[in-house]
């Protein structure tokens, strides 16, 4: 089969022709350059009218020159997410193009192609994907027949925020590559800097992660504010790289961790930068996991990944009739029914060893994403060591802070929240030098390996008696809820209760003090995120959740929750 692909949802004018037989990939692509500013929609999409019937009539002769005149077996295009005005414009091309033709049309998610091009060029089977694009930064991981989201940002897409400082330092468009080169030649001779590797001075700037879901709108503006108060720029880009890099990284072991994946692959035009690709493979060997970055060209925007998917799409019969192929600007990747993959989910619940622990070896070492956990004595004198452990992928500076911090803020929390009267380990020893904890052992399983709507229900009223102390969790996902199904069984099945079986919640790390309902939403949404990213079947185990929240806590913080899940969408 040979697709023709079609692309165009801001800056890349795309056709590319696709060969299944050969697996081999043309691409054509006319770029538009704003020439002052970041992207304006009704420039971009004059640039898409004239630069799109060039690359698809160029790629067309180029398939009939080589293959005569019924070299095209199907047409694909993208579909959305993208600017609506350069959409209409691709989605007309496309249609008459089929039409003429007399071929199928497949309508493309451009972010699901962006993960699919990295599945099909590393030969993963179940990857986790990261994808870093201009206007996205999301996790993918297949689940059910659906590509799920497990963690995205709060706010902009992690290369529209660092061009917002480009822009505000007077550079060009796009900015990414000239932030990457300014940022290696900081590294480079700055006099702290060994040979030019991550060890160069490093500004301090907002690092915001909660669960796998992440910001970058406050380090773009601290990024600004620096430049005006006359801080080097070659000095920012490296910090805005190391931070907002880093973020990406966590949030990536974190979907490893929380969904068992020994895979990753990256995807979307920031996953050019040399830097984020270094991080990722030092965290994936860290971990044994295997990471692949497809080359440049599969990387920005580019038809070559909507033909590639296009054709899978078409071989699944998963084609669109004209009279429905409208565009979507607001597209999203878990829209999408997965057509044409079949096999294992990716999100088991609870992978990482032995640490979803369905009380297999209770005692065995566990390895969260941050930190490794050592169990020690027996009995009613159980304890765990947690102990944060060094992160090769981010500069020294981060890692000390974030481990020291968070190790402070868990000790601290944890006992806070048991005097509020919600169920936690007693905390015994904090050493900071070396990042540990030693916490009474609670529990005999996570959540994720006994995910039920009696604890989904206990989870929602520990978190309103928490929010009404004042405290938010930060990270509260079904690895950080420890239960006791046993001991529950055991009083429903005969009556005993000798101990009354509760939900602890553990890892306090990313807590906080906070009355803000926004602050309390957002943990309602991680929370409701591991869920989605995990069950089967979510929507009961939510109800209770929010049933549970609801009894507990105040309505305003359900209620914000339905705005902050509407937000993180892509515009
Ligand atoms: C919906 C679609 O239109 C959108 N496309 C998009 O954002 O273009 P993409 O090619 O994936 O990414 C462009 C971004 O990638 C950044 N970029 C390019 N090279 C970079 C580099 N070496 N380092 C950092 N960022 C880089 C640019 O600054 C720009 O923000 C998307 O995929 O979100
Ligand atoms: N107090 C405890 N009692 C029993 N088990 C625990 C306790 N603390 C941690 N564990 C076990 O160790 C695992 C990892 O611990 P924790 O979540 O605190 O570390 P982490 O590295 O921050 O993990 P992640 O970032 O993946 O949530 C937990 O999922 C749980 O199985
Ligand atoms: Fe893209």
């Amino acid at each position: 089969m040979r697709v023709l692909g079609i692309e165009g949802t801001a800056w890349c004018a795309s056709a590319a022709l696709y060969d299944a037989e050969t697996d081999s990939v043309l691409i054509e692509s006319d770029a538009y350059e704003p020439d002052s500013g970041g992207i304006h929609p009704r420039e971009a999409a004059e640039h898409m009218s004239e630069a799109i019937p060039e690359v698809v009539d160029h790629m067309l002769a180029v398939a009939e020159d080589e293959h005569g005149p019924d070299a095209i077996d199907a047409v694909a295009f993208s579909r959305g997410p993208g600017l609506g005005p350069c959409l209409r414009i691709v989605g007309t091309a496309a249609r008459s193009l089929a039409g003429t033709l007399d071929v199928p049309l497949v309508g493309v998610n451009h972010m699901v192609a962006h993960l699919e091009i990295g599945r099909h060029r590393s030969g993963f089977d179940n990857p986790v994907c990261l994808n870093a694009s201009g206007a996205n930064a999301h996790l993918l991981g297949y689940h059910d027949g659906r590509y799920r989201v497990l963690g995205e940002t709060m706010d902009a897409g992690v290369g529209n925020a660092i061009d917002k400082f480009t822009r505000h330092v007077g550079w060009s468009h796009p900015g990414g590559p000239k932030v990457e080169a300014a940022a290696a030649e900081f590294a480079g001779t700055d006099p702290g800097a060994d040979g030019g590797d991550s060890t160069a001075n490093l500004l301090d700037l907002p690092y915001v992660v909660k669960g796998m879901d992440f910001s970058f709108s406050g380090i773009s503006s601290a990024a600004n504010d620096a430049a005006d108060d006359g801080v080097p720029v070659g000095e920012i880009c490296f910090s805005l790289q190391e931070h907002a890099f880093a973020m990406l990284t966590e949030v990536s072991e974190r979907a490893l961790s929380l969904t068992g994946a020994d895979e990753l692959v990256l995807g979307g035009g920031v996953a050019q930068n040399d830097r984020l690709r270094e991080m990722l493979a030092a965290m994936c060997e860290a971990r044994g996991a295997d990471f692949h970055a497809p080359e440049p060209r599969f990387l920005r925007d580019n038809a070559g990944m909507i033909a590639v998917l296009g054709a899978k799409m078409a071989a699944a019969g998963d084609t669109v009739a004209i009279s429905e192929s409208a565009v979507d600007p607001n597209f999203r990747p878990d829209q999408v029914p997965v057509t044409w993959r079949d096999g294992e989910s990716v999100a088991r619940g609870g992978g990482g060893g032995a640490a979803g622990g369905a009380a297999r070896d209770p005692d065995a070492d566990r390895r969260g994403a941050e930190a490794t956990v050592t169990v020690a004595g027996s009995g009613e004198d159980r304890r765990v060591i947690k102990r944060r452990v060094p992160k090769s992928y981010r500069h020294p500076d981060l890692d000390r802070t974030l481990r020291r911090d968070r190790t402070v803020a868990e000790a601290r929390l944890t006992s806070e929240a048991r005097r509020a009267g919600v169920p936690t380990p007693l905390v015994d020893d904090v050493d900071l030098a070396s990042a540990t904890l030693t916490l009474q052992y609670v529990g005999d399983r996570d959540l994720a390996a006994a995910l039920d709507e009696r604890w989904t229900e206990a989870v929602g009223r520990h978190l309103a008696r928490l929010h009404g102390a004042g405290i938010v969790h930060g990270d509260p996902t079904t690895r950080n809820v420890r239960v006791s199904p046993d001991g529950v069984g055991r009083r429903r099945g005969n009556g005993e209760s000798d101990a009354p079986p509760e939900a602890y919640l553990i890892d306090f790390g990313l807590g906080y003090h906070t009355g803000h309902v926004e602050d309390h939403a957002m943990d309602l949404h991680v929370f409701e995120g591991s869920i989605r990213a995990t069950a089967t079947d979510p929507d009961p185990l939510i109800a209770a959740f929010e049933a549970g929240y609801g009894a507990a806590g105040d309505d305003e913080v359900l209620e914000r929750l339905r705005d902050v899940a509407d937000r993180g969408r892509y515009r």
